[in-house]
């Protein structure tokens, strides 16, 4: 049988990335840009009477250290609802690379059972409890790329320049923990007002606070980064990594950049925007679901 609901979890990159000091309970206050890319996961959603959670990719644990599933038992937990649901999961997005794979399928998971289950939560309830699973979950839920601050949670919507990049994962899962448990770690970046262009984030001002404690616990990111350099003439890495991007002039440089890739590396080309597909995507789903019911009604009325 067709899936009732299938919806994109898109990728996110940290444009930069500052520590600027951390908390008494340990986490770490950033500054951030979040872009979101048109590529990424896509989730399919079936009810059910109980919940499952399929994937095409054997690495990815299937069990309730998932988040998709962690998000669906929060929901269950908070609403009383006794619904369950079949979910796919078809990964693209590298794990452990920064992209934000699975928070984005946290709030894709979020998302697709309000609506499947029609619990009627708002995005600033979808939020909070994302906030638990993970810091980057509710820039997700709300998906607008978007200035962060806080641990992630205090988000103000952004509006991006049309950009390309390409972004590489060189092979490499990095633990978040891992980075932001490291000594070394600089974690005293003066506090930044919100640019007023942001062009200025890709500018040497801005920069990524984890990436020099990542390289030197992953060398492989180093050499990424210098790839990207000298066939672009940038390259930053996102969030604790391991995948590093570079901004194209356009995606057909892009493809040309893909066929020379090392073969040890993967990559893709993608393009940010200012609303996740995730909500183009739910949007037109309601307005066809509204359609459908319309057409009915008015079918009914003429018999
Ligand atoms: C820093 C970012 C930038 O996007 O890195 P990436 O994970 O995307 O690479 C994220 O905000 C990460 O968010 P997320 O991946 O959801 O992290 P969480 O699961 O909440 O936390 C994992 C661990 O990282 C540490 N942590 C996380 C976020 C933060 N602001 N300070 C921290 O110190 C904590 O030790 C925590 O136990
Ligand atoms: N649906 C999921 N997709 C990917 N990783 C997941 C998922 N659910 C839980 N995880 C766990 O979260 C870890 C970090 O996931 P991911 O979001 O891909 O990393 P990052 O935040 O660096 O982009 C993974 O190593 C995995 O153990």
């Amino acid at each position: 049988m067709a899936p009732i609901l299938t919806l994109p979890a898109p990728a996110k990159l940290n444009l930069f990335l500052h520590i600027t000091g951390q908390r008494t309970d340990g986490y770490h206050c950033l500054q951030t840009v979040f872009a979101l890319l048109d590529h990424g996961d896509t989730l399919h959603f079936e009810p059910a009477e109980s919940l499952s959670l399929e994937c095409d990719d054997p690495e990815v644990p299937c069990d309730s250290s998932n988040l998709i599933l962690r998000a669906a038992q929060v929901l269950q937990h908070h609403t009383q609802t006794r619904n369950g649901a079949r979910i796919r999961l078809q990964k693209r997005l590298p794990m452990g690379g920064g992209v934000g794979g699975g928070s984005s399928d946290a709030a894709t998971a979020l998302l697709g059972l309000n609506q499947l289950w029609n619990l009627g939560l708002s995005l600033d309830t979808l939020a909070e409890l994302g906030l638990h699973l993970g810091a980057d979950v509710p820039v997700f839920v709300r998906g607008r790329s978007a200035w962060a601050e806080g641990v992630g949670e205090k988000i103000t919507p952004v509006s991006l320049p049309d950009a390309h990049f390409l972004v590489i994962h060189p092979g490499i899962h990095v633990s978040t923990a891992r980075i932001f448990g490291d000594r070394e770690l600089t974690r005293d970046t003066p506090i930044s007002k919100l640019p007023a262009s942001l062009e200025a984030v890709l500018t040497r001002d801005f920069h990524n606070d984890c990436e020099a404690v990542a390289q030197r616990h992953f060398p492989e990111i180093g050499k990424a980064l210098d790839w990207l350099r000298q066939h672009t003439g940038n390259a930053r890495m996102t969030g604790t990594g391991a995948c590093c991007f570079a901004r194209l002039t356009g995606s057909q440089q892009g493809q040309q950049l893909l066929q020379q890739l090392p073969q040890h590396w993967t990559g893709f080309v993608a393009r940010s925007g200012n609303t996740s597909p995730l909500h183009q995507t739910l949007g037109e789903t309601l307005a066809k679901f509204r359609e459908t019911k319309n057409s009915g009604e008015s079918a009914q009325t003429h018999k």
